[in-house]
């Protein structure tokens, strides 16, 4: 059977972040894509001119008419805005037997603030403790711990702060945001691997954490281990920035085909 894979996200009318980049995802690497919006954002390349949020029992409904009737063997959360979606999609993904991937988007690339201030608390309270791994940038790592990341052993105590404390089951700690190589630290509970990439020179990474923890969850669908899957989805964003398209006025998208061009597929 085809493997299913959800995302509950918000929107990217210009094709490189959310929604749209996580079924492009769940495409390329074979798996069957569902999506459940939470915000229609308009955006490109340039920033984020303006939102709509769905109200939060619409996003239940949404999920519903995907959990009835779907079969959903990953799913994946990405921009989560207000403390009652938060919470609604908690209650629903309590009800999905399947791997969790939290991506907690805070902020675009661009700087604009893609969620309540107030959500935080939410976050740590109902929806930590139910991820099968979550995919921090530094930023996001360093608001959710309360403290500032420097080094790679800032990185670890992050992750094992995320696992041990605030009940994740995994945490990967994204270092895109550091200078020098593309190093992300991942611990799950006990074991710790650091996956290192070289640092393509692009301004073009528009949509890299939404391909990332897509690819994971598109991986965890298809049965992968959770750190098998952090290594091939870390092959295949790499890939994306590597090949990634110039794009638009500002910082550019992720390019979908070079994973399987690379491998001649
Ligand atoms: N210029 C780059 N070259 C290679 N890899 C990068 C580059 N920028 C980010 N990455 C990698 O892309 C992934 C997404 O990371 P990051 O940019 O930190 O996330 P986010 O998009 O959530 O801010 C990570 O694996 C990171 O190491
Ligand atoms: C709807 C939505 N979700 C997430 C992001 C962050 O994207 P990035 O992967 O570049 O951090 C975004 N710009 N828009």
């Amino acid at each position: 059977m085809i493997s299913c894979a959800l995302t509950i996200a918000g929107t990217d009318p210009s094709g490189g972040a959310g929604i749209q980049a996580d079924l492009k995802t769940f495409q390329e690497l074979g798996v069957y894509g569902m999506s459940v919006v939470t915000s229609v954002v308009a955006q490109n390349t340039t920033g984020v001119q303006g939102v709509h949020h769905m109200p939060a029992s619409f996003l239940t409904e949404q999920v519903r008419s995907v959990r009835y009737d779907m079969p959903i063997h990953a799913v994946k959360s990405g921009m989560i805005p207000t403390v009652d979606m938060m919470r609604a999609v908690a209650d629903q993904v309590e009800h999905i037997d399947a791997p969790y991937v939290i991506d907690p988007v805070m902020v675009a690339q661009s700087g604009d603030e893609l969620i309540e201030e107030s959500a935080m608390e939410m976050w740590k309270e109902r929806l930590i403790p139910l991820a099968t791994i979550i995919t921090p940038n530094i930023p996001e790592a360093e608001k959710i711990i309360g403290t500032s990341i420097h080094s790679v052993e800032d990185m670890r105590e992050a992750a094992e702060h995320i696992c041990t404390v605030l009940g994740a089951s995994a945490a990967l700690i994204k270092g895109g945001h550091r200078d020098g190589e593309a190093l992300d630290v991942l611990y799950d509970g006990s074991e710790w691997e650091v996956f290192t990439a070289e640092r393509i020179d692009t301004a073009n990474t528009h949509g890299t954490g939404c391909t990332y923890s897509a690819a994971i969850t598109a991986c965890l669908s298809q049965g992968h281990s959770l750190f098998d899957s952090v290594r091939i989805s870390k092959e295949y964003v790499t890939a994306a920035i590597r090949e990634s398209f110039s794009l638009g006025h500002g910082s550019g998208p992720t390019n979908h085909f070079a994973w399987r061009k690379e491998r001649s597929i």
